[in-house]
């Protein structure tokens, strides 16, 4: 085995005992929520139950069992009451507040490191929220100082068939590129609707776009000309994965790729991410979301408001002609079973202390 060769399968190895990290993000109704729930169900049914996380306030009902979901911490609505809110501003100050503990999430992450090769992040539907937001870069430097991080961009291929709007789409994409610094996927969701043919030529063939482009008689056309020579050479750090979250085409492309995202993360990131968690900018930013208070954070018993077991388990033998259902059942009743065990359910601890942390914050704006 050759040096390099060797480094590679070093790095590998040192990435399979830590469990990679996959922040789903994307476009308002783009398939973020249907995705993770789609993975996460697949992931049980290949025995790899992974450790999810929503981060999204608003979201009235979540399909999938979150370990951590931010509506247990942080009272979306009490947020906008009490700060005069609207729904955008009270969704960015509760991931600000949820925020300032994810030492407490990353904890509880780290106690699950040896039975969860993944952790997945549902993020808010207004993506700026998350990606142009202090919150978003302290969780996301936060996971990618500690565990091989990937970024999934969930993308509507359904709705990107005008090249217009495919480039306004990949614009945004190669801004949390740039922004988040870590190996990114593109999911070309809702496969089922549209095949996404059309979107893999673009983006590997320059011509075909351009071809696209010269039907379209809008004023965009000249800008989105220009940008396509600019994003062009962007496509190639991209890795694209058409899929559909309804039926779960595409999902073990999908792990194939989040594989391939922790090794390079391994090789290209992670020293760049050791040399950022030394940096003042997270510190700065803690300082300053610290002042709207502090919140308690804590663990979910998985399984309570969400579809039930037998219906994740019966949705994932229809899509994925997945395991047999005792196994299955066998496989959720222990990592449930377990973490119904290990954590007390302490609701009306965690209700006291936002009931506190409010009325300290009207105080506040009273005085
Ligand atoms: N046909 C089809 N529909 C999909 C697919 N993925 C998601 N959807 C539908 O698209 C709609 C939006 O899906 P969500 O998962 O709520 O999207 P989201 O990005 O989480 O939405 P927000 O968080 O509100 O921005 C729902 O009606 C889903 O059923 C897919 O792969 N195929």
């Amino acid at each position: 085995m050759d040096e390099s060769t060797a480094e590679a399968s070093a790095s590998v190895a040192a990435s399979d005992s830590k469990p990679t990290c996959v922040i789903v993000l994307g476009m308002a109704g783009s398939g973020k929520t249907t995705f993770v729930q789609r993975l996460t169900a697949h992931l049980h049914a290949k025995g790899s139950p992974p450790y999810v996380i929503n981060l999204d306030p608003a979201v009235s009902q979540v399909p999938y069992p979150a370990n951590v979901d931010i509506r247990d911490t942080v009272k979306y609505k009490e947020v906008m009451k009490q700060y005069n809110l609207g729904p955008n501003g009270a969704i960015m100050t509760s991931l600000n507040l949820f925020a300032t503990r994810f030492d407490q999430a990353m904890g509880l992450i780290e106690k699950r490191k040896d039975s969860c090769r993944f952790v997945i992040l549902d993020t808010p539907g207004q993506i700026e929220v998350f990606t142009w937001s202090a919150s978003g870069a302290i969780i996301t430097e936060t996971l990618a100082s500690t565990y091989p991080t990937v970024v999934v961009y969930v993308m509507d291929c359904a709705r990107s068939t005008n090249p217009v709007t495919f480039m306004s789409n990949m614009l945004y994409a190669c801004s949390i590129l740039y922004r988040t610094k870590l190996p990114f996927i593109v999911v070309l969701n809702k496969a089922d609707i549209v095949k996404p043919t059309f979107a893999l030529k673009w983006l590997s063939d320059f011509e075909s776009f351009q071809e696209a482009l010269e039907q379209q008689t809008s004023f965009m056309t000249d800008l989105t000309r220009s940008l396509s020579l600019v994003l062009d050479e962007f496509y190639g750090s991209l890795k694209c994965v058409a899929a559909s979250a309804v039926t779960g085409e595409g999902m073990p492309e999908v792990l194939d790729a989040i594989a391939a995202g922790a090794e390079q993360y391994e090789k290209e990131y992670k020293p760049q991410y050791e040399r950022l968690r030394h940096e003042h900018q997270s510190a700065k930013v803690a300082a300053q979301t610290s002042k709207l208070g502090e919140v308690s954070l804590k663990e979910r018993p998985v399984g309570s408001s969400m579809q039930s077991r037998s219906e994740m388990l019966a949705d994932e033998r229809i899509h994925l002609g997945g395991v047999e259902a005792e196994d299955a059942e066998d496989e959720r009743e222990r990592v449930f079973g377990q973490a119904e065990d290990d954590e007390e359910d302490d609701t009306e601890a965690d209700k006291a202390s936002f009931q506190r942390f409010m009325e300290q914050m009207m105080g506040a704006k009273k005085s």
